[in-house]
């Protein structure tokens, strides 16, 4: 099976309404002036909830190329939980992707794989797609015991779920020492790690649904290093945190496979 590329730029809590509206227009210009092919990848744009109306608005009104989401969303369906937003409202606002359980909710906002396992949920039963991101700190790297802890990050993410539901899924592998730092891992780091996720999906969910889930790579990916990570058999896309801030360095990693 041919899985299309994903590049999802998770702009994290950078960029108020006003400079996603001059991003995206900035992106869509980039793009276009590269002869990006919608057809050889997806590109995304993962915001702040306070700019998804306007990038929303953007988007759809010039027919723009893009696909947008946010970054989180509530395990609760609706009630009193103050300063949640559910995975209805974001389905409403016509989001295709939620990042679910990025490593920077999971250890300031102590998400757990319960956690990260009902809000996936959420986004599916919503019609929208999670990207649920695992990987390892450093002290598990260098323990060497990323393959099982990441792959414990991702049993436990789908626990309970159908071959069904998992295949509408991605997964993005973020080493939490390759966040925001420069340390890129390997292709080989990345290679092996992604390829450990697909089998252990394969194994608990078979081989259709480890054919069909994306994985992707995020840490510290650049125009630099972008082909060399993309040209691995198992990496399906990037996660892009900093590099996805500005048109310029965005694009040559949309369009990589120029
Ligand atoms: O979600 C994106 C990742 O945290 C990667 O961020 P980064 O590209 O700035 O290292």
């Amino acid at each position: 099976m041919t899985r299309k590329p994903l590049m999802a730029g998770n702009w994290k809590m950078n960029l108020d309404h006003f400079e996603a509206t001059s991003l995206v227009q900035k992106l869509a210009w980039a793009l276009a002036d590269a002869d990006y092919d919608s057809e050889k990848s997806e590109c995304v744009v993962l915001t702040p909830f306070t700019d998804i109306r306007s990038v929303q608005t953007l988007i759809e009104s010039d027919k723009l190329p893009l696909g947008f989401g946010a970054q989180d969303v509530s395990a609760h369906d609706s009630g009193a939980y103050t300063g949640e937003v559910s995975a209805t409202m974001l389905q409403k606002l016509n989001c295709s992707y939620v990042t679910v359980g990025h490593s920077e909710r999971r250890e300031y906002h102590a998400e757990t794989d319960e956690i990260v396992n009902a809000k996936s949920r959420k986004v599916i039963e919503a019609g929208m797609t999670p990207i649920v991101c695992v990987g390892e700190g450093l002290d598990i790297r260098k323990e060497g015991r990323q393959v099982e802890y990441t792959v414990a990050q991702v049993e436990g993410a789908f626990a309970g779920w159908s071959a069904e539901e998992v295949a509408q899924v991605v997964v993005a592998y973020e080493p939490v020492w390759a966040i925001g730092t420069g340390e890129v891992a390997t292709p080989e780091d990345a290679q092996e790690v992604c390829a450990a996720i697909r089998a252990s999906l394969g194994s608990s969910f078979g081989a259709d649904v480890a054919d069909t889930v994306r994985v992707l790579y995020g840490g510290s990916v650049k125009a630099s290093n972008v082909k060399e990570i993309m040209a691995q058999p198992d990496v399906d896309g990037a996660l892009v945190g900093g590099a996805s801030l500005k048109a310029e360095d965005f694009t040559p990693i949309v369009t990589f496979y120029a």
